[in-house]
């Protein structure tokens, strides 16, 4: 196997020094699947996005979808709260059980996945509302019982590390915040209606280095009251903040000359960037191809 190009692999040896220093002790397997995507195809119209995925998702960890432009990380992060069936000609073939209920049976209310599995975007997306009423909105609108929504939003303020920067301007609009800040009240405004599993799909790619640095100690923070899927292109974040790292790749059909994204390796995180076992898996990690 030709050697990886050394300023990539450093790069992430440095990471992985600072996970090992930073995480628990994580076990070969999931002990307790809160989501178990099983054998599943999404399909974009007659396009298959993404066929014959396997992976079960770890209750309490923070897991990374890694690979290549195209291969279908957020397709995947998608159809894991139904939030594919807002695409037009989207479809998800296959269960994907959420505690064991298949999210996509007859008779699943897609509004209740969605918040008990909250999403955070790649861009910050506040509503254009006061910082208060952008965390009330959610609690509000499901009818959630709270005792008081003055503490409610503060806990899930203080939960998103952005409380001490805001306490004295709630009702100033979010609009005002910077955009690591706008991030953070985005994930704020996910935990206020109480999910268990936040998903992020590239979540730190518009922000600085610090800003993103503040998100992936949240992230750590959240971990042990949330399980977190994170879709990242950034290869040392993954090492950084994820347990476990799936790595996915587009292959071309041979017969229909088609790409298909698809799962090459799962696994714990250290395992899949110092001795992965696929080749593509090792190529991409040292940055020889994607
Ligand atoms: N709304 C859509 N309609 C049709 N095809 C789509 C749609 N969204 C994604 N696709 C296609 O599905 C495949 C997987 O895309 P997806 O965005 O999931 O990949 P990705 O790995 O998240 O990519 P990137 O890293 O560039 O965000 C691609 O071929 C893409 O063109």
């Amino acid at each position: 196997m030709p050697e990886p190009m050394p300023q990539v692999r450093d790069a992430i040896e440095i990471e992985l020094e600072h996970h090992q220093q930073a995480t628990r002790d994580v076990p070969d397997r999931p002990e307790r699947a809160v989501l178990e995507v099983d054998n599943v195809n999404v399909y974009y119209g007659d396009y298959l996005a993404v066929r014959n995925v396997s992976v079960d998702f770890g209750h309490n960890e923070i897991t990374a979808l890694i690979g290549p432009s195209g291969c279908g990380k957020s397709t995947i992060l998608r159809s894991l709260n139904r939030m594919n069936d807002l695409i037009v000609g989207a479809r998800v073939e296959g269960p994907i059980r959420y505690w064991g209920q298949d999210m996509y049976a007859p008779g699943i209310d897609p509004i209740e996945v969605r918040r008990r599995i909250g999403m955070v975007f790649q861009k910050p997306n506040p509503f254009p509302k006061s910082i208060y009423d952008n965390i009330a909105y959610g609690p509000r609108v499901t009818g959630m019982s709270v005792a008081s929504m003055d503490d409610h939003v503060e806990q899930a303020l203080t939960k998103a590390a952005l409380w001490d920067e805001v306490k004295d301007k709630l009702k100033q609009s979010a609009y005002g915040l910077s955009g690591g800040q706008q991030q953070r009240l985005c994930i704020a405004r996910t935990i206020a209606v109480q999910p268990d599993v936040i998903l992020m799909d590239e979540p730190c790619a518009s922000l600085d280095p610090i800003a993103t640095l503040r998100i992936e100690e949240l992230m750590a923070e959240l971990r042990d009251q949330y399980t977190i899927i994170i879709v990242t292109h950034n290869m040392q974040q993954a090492a950084r903040v994820a347990d476990r790292t799936a790595f996915f790749t587009a292959a071309i059909d041979p017969d229909t000359g088609e790409r298909h994204g698809e799962l090459v390796e799962y696994d714990k995180t250290t395992k899949i960037f110092e001795s992965p076992a696929d080749s593509r898996t090792e190529g991409y990690i040292s940055g020889r191809f994607g």
